[in-house]
């Protein structure tokens, strides 16, 4: 009997975490009370291929939020807000969400949907490098989250990892990259992105201070809590 084709078969070079019918089934089980403006910034994403976190990952990070009652959440790399909608829903009324985001244009966007989702108030949109953003912003957070170009994640992590708070969280997205971290062989997208994504797993999951654990959901969701005393 033949080996059941992959969904990589034609290209062996990446793999696929989880199984597109399994997320299929996850999606499914997501309630659809949502705000619509969400399926806006999900069909600009399709139109302009732009890699925003998906509803998946998105209803992730709001739960992790939740769970610690985080209020004061850093974005590195927001796009045009669709992640930041996840953790400003989460941080509720009295919580605050910095984005920080390279390409001002994103920054319109931005503005446009969460003002249509009532959530604006709680963001304040940097725009600029996100390191240097962070740079000048003071105090702890929360969470710390990172989405930035994968071959500054370790850097990211080094400077973040200090400003959570005790029981705070640090989360990266796309910490499998397409799989690629678990192969010996593989086409990189950019040069040194995967060798600077396997780096920062293996200083985030080696950092004592730190507990960590990957979710492989969409392209993996790297979540490191920071121990309390
Ligand atoms: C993967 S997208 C972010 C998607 C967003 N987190 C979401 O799910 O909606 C990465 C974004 O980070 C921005 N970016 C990349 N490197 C950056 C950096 N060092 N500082 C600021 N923005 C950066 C890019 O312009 C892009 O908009």
């Amino acid at each position: 009997m033949s080996e059941p084709q992959s969904p990589t078969a034609n290209n062996p070079s990446v793999l696929i975490p989880v199984n597109p019918a399994i997320e299929a089934y996850q999606h499914g089980l997501l309630h659809p009370t949502d705000h619509p403006v969400l399926a806006d910034m999900e069909a600009l994403a399709e139109k302009n291929n732009f890699p925003i976190v998906g509803r998946l990952v998105g209803a992730f990070l709001a739960t992790q939020a939740k769970m610690i009652v985080a209020k004061r959440v850093f974005e590195f790399g927001s796009g045009y807000g669709y992640s930041a909608y996840w953790f400003a829903q989460a941080v509720g009324a009295q919580g605050q969400v910095i984005c920080s985001e390279a390409d001002f244009l994103n920054q319109e966007k931005a503005q446009m949907y969460l003002s249509t989702a009532g959530l604006w108030d709680r963001i304040e949109f940097k725009v600029g490098m996100a390191q240097e953003q962070f740079a000048k912003t003071e105090g702890l957070f929360d969470i710390c989250y990172n989405d930035v170009d994968k071959g500054d994640y370790p850097d990211i992590w080094q400077m973040a990892k200090d400003r959570i708070r005790p029981g705070g969280l640090y989360i990266a997205d796309n910490v499998l990259w397409r799989g690629r971290v678990a192969l010996e062989q593989y086409t990189d997208v950019f040069s040194g992105w995967t060798e600077a994504i396997k780096e920062h797993n293996r200083q985030v999951f080696n950092d004592p201070e730190f507990d960590a654990f990957i979710n492989p959901t969409r392209d993996g969701v790297l979540v490191a809590r920071k121990k309390t005393p």
